[in-house]
């Protein structure tokens, strides 16, 4: 059965045919900038590459266009279940459910813990319901993986009213990226789960890092809000939390704005002032670019004390994951991240690093080294197991 997965973000819908048991795509494509005039689609039909205009184009639009598309290979019919990634799902969801009016409540009951993904999720679920009428739809969320997390890692030190009236915990993100890879490093380090502790680090637009013991999240970097932890690409990560209280008295800003601008214009855009993209800063930092330069030092630095920390969460570290864009691809970062890991055990293979790029995963440590891996993270694919598995009624 091909089962089709939906990533709706908040002006764009990835999506990916996938068959859950072989890992076959034979369609997947990215529609970006919706609602724009310069709206369009990218589709891969399996290796051919071609772009779709689609001037103005709203999600039902872009499902118009992934209709045609199905129509033109013939798979239209042989669609099984549609698997929506869902950013926010709250505590009310440790599992992938299976879209009923009840858990779309449930959903836009954390719209206000997620005003950036989760709206944009519940309109790329009813834009898809209405492409597919008949179809099981199965949300599986980010922050599902977490719910294992024990209290001692999800609560904040804040009167105890604001978690049970207001739901203010930590809840983590990426779950779905997380948990694949954990499994796929354990395959490739022949460990079993029950006694592997793994640090995980989600490097892509956003990122974080995640403790993993026996298979199951026990502590992660992102909190209330995808805005928490490390450095990402337009995100602050962690500041001071009285930071919004002093721009607003120094600076005359309102918290819309502050918000905003620690989701979309800090992390390596604003350190930079150049761009968020790992690879144009390493090109820049190589030219002599300060700015650039230091972006990059502060993400790997704060990455490593991180993972140190993560570490404090297992009491014994088995492995470090890399994955993401940034940790699928980025030898420099990865190599002056375990440089600064010397204390927890790590030494880096330079040639296994450096030879280690998308599509080449493997241990990039030496064989006396706590070893660090790169594993391909591949949550399309996991996103239609958890669809395929709620279809069936096994989980
Ligand atoms: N060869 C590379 N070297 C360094 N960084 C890279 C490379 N390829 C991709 N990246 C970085 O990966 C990041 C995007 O990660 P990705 O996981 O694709 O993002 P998203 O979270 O949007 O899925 C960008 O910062 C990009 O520059
Ligand atoms: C939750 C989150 O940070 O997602 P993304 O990395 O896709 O922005
Ligand atoms: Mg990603």
């Amino acid at each position: 059965m091909w089962t089709l997965v939906v990533n709706c973000g908040s002006s764009s819908l990835k999506f990916a045919l996938l068959d859950p048991s072989s890992g076959e795509v034979p369609l997947s494509g990215l529609a970006e900038r919706l609602g724009s005039d310069l709206a369009s689609v990218r589709v891969d039909r399996g290796g051919e590459r071609v772009s779709v205009p689609l001037p103005g184009g709203s999600y039902p639009e872009a499902f118009g266009v992934l209709l045609a598309e199905l129509d033109a290979l013939g798979l239209r019919s042989e669609v099984g279940a549609v698997g929506h990634r869902v950013v926010h799902g709250g505590e009310r969801f440790s599992a992938p459910a299976l879209v009923t009016p009840e858990v779309l409540d449930a959903i836009r009951a954390c719209v206000p813990l997620a005003p950036l993904h989760n709206p944009a999720n519940l309109a790329g679920i009813e834009a898809a319901q209405e492409a597919f009428p008949g179809l099981p739809h199965v949300a599986v969320f980010d922050t599902a993986f977490h719910q294992t997390m024990p209290e001692v890692a999800y609560r904040y030190a804040v009167p105890e009213e604001w978690y049970t009236q207001h739901g203010v915990r930590r809840y983590g993100f990426h779950g779905t990226s997380h948990a694949y890879v954990a499994g796929e490093a354990a395959r490739m380090l022949g460990r079993d789960f029950p006694d592997l502790n793994l640090v995980t680090a989600h490097l892509g637009n956003g990122c974080s890092v995640t403790a993993v013991q026996g298979g199951r999240s026990v502590d992660t970097s992102m909190g209330l809000t995808p805005l928490e932890g490390v450095v990402m690409g337009t995100r602050s990560g962690d500041v001071d939390p009285g930071l919004h209280d002093y721009l607003a008295r120094q600076a005359g800003l309102s918290l819309t704005q502050i918000t905003a601008t620690l989701n979309r214009e800090s992390g390596l855009l604003g350190l930079s002032g150049l761009t968020n993209d790992m690879r144009e800063l390493e090109e820049a930092a190589a030219r002599g670019h300060e700015g650039a330069r230091l972006a990059v030092e502060i993400f790997v630095y704060r990455l490593a004390k991180s993972v140190a920390g993560m570490a404090v969460a297992l009491g014994r570290l088995d492995g470090l994951v890399f994955t993401g864009g940034i940790g699928e691809n980025s030898a420099t970062v990865r190599g002056a991240t375990l440089a600064r890991l010397g204390l927890l055990g790590f030494k880096v293979d330079e040639a296994a690093n450096a030879r280690a790029v998308r599509g080449r995963a493997g241990i990039i440590t030496t064989p006396d080294s706590v070893p660090a891996l790169v594993v391909n993270t591949n949550e399309e694919l996991m996103i239609a197991r958890e669809t395929q598995s709620v279809v069936a009624g096994e989980l």
